[in-house]
């Protein structure tokens, strides 16, 4: 099988290296393309991948068809390609915001189409990633399709109308989540730690929380109270971050996340 990325930015980097470290396919078997062939002709070059001189080859000669580029510019780049897809072949869209039945009106409304939103995170094999496919595509075809993301972390087959809440707490939350480690990193910097040491102290005690939530199927609010003691030093750092606003400034800002990746803003 191979598989095409047209885009080889930031997500579909993620996505590769997941493939890779999975052996998911032979190297040679991705295929890739995207603006800058000096960047993209080294990537290739570097990891082993098969790179090709259009966005039409890359979706002549691959089976699955990864659109990883901005959303800006999907209609464009679908426009390129769209001569070279068939129902022979699975496009799988991860651009943000671009409903199915867009993908269907900027290609043909008989494509097996696979809408997708994964994270940054499927680099190290725990991705997140929601689907939600269009009514071509099913059977052997689709868990195909889905296979691919299985490989670089886990799934959830999501209705469409669910992508982008999906996108805020999961594909865009990778960042948020890292601006609450590098917080608490300054704040151990505050105090005389080194940011090196400040960071990997907040990293590691996110990743142990977050497993640790996970193992115990308990919810995060009776984690809280486990950790804090009767009047102890926790409850008094939990109050003071409810006055500060913790709570309503993360509502705000996946508001204001879903806002733009659905434009009403
Ligand atoms: N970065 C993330 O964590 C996530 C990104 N996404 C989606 O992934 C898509 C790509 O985002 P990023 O990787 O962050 O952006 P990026 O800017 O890092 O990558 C975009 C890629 O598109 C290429 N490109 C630009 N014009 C092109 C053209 N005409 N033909 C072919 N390639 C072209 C660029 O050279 C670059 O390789 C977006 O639609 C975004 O919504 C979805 C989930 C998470
Ligand atoms: O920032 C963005 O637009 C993309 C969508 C989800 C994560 N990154």
């Amino acid at each position: 099988m191979k598989i095409g990325f047209i885009g080889v930015g930031s997500m579909a980097q993620a996505i590769i290296q997941g493939l890779l470290k999975a052996e998911f396919v032979p190297a040679q078997d991705i295929l890739v393309h995207s603006a800058h062939r000096d960047h993209y002709e080294k990537y290739a070059s570097q990891y082993g991948l098969t790179p090709q001189e259009s966005n039409a080859a890359v979706a002549k000669e691959s089976d699955l068809v990864v659109l990883a580029v901005v959303p800006a510019i999907a209609a464009d780049v679908l426009a390129e390609i769209r001569g070279e897809l068939s129902v022979k072949k699975t496009l799988i869209s991860l651009v943000s915001g671009i409903s199915l039945d867009r993908l269907e009106e900027l290609t043909d409304y008989n494509l097996p189409i696979l809408r997708s939103l994964p994270n940054i995170n499927s680099e190290f094999g725990q991705g997140m990633t929601a689907v939600c496919a269009n009514e071509n595509l099913k059977g052997d075809r689709k868990a195909q399709a889905i296979s691919m993301y299985a490989a670089t972390g886990n799934v959830a087959e999501l209705e469409e109308s669910q992508f982008s809440v999906f996108s805020a707490i999961s594909g865009s939350a990778v960042a948020y989540v890292d601006f609450f480690i590098d917080s608490l990193s300054r704040a151990g910097v505050k105090y005389g730690f080194t940011k090196q040491q400040a960071t990997q102290i907040a990293a590691q005690t996110t990743l142990g929380s977050a497993q640790s939530l996970m193992a115990s199927k308990k919810s995060p609010a009776e984690m809280i109270d486990k950790v804090s003691s009767p009047g102890g030093d926790t409850i008094a750092g939990i109050l003071a971050m409810e006055e500060a606003g913790f709570l309503p400034a993360v509502i705000k800002g996946i508001d204001a996340t879903i806002a733009k990746s659905t434009g009403s803003n």
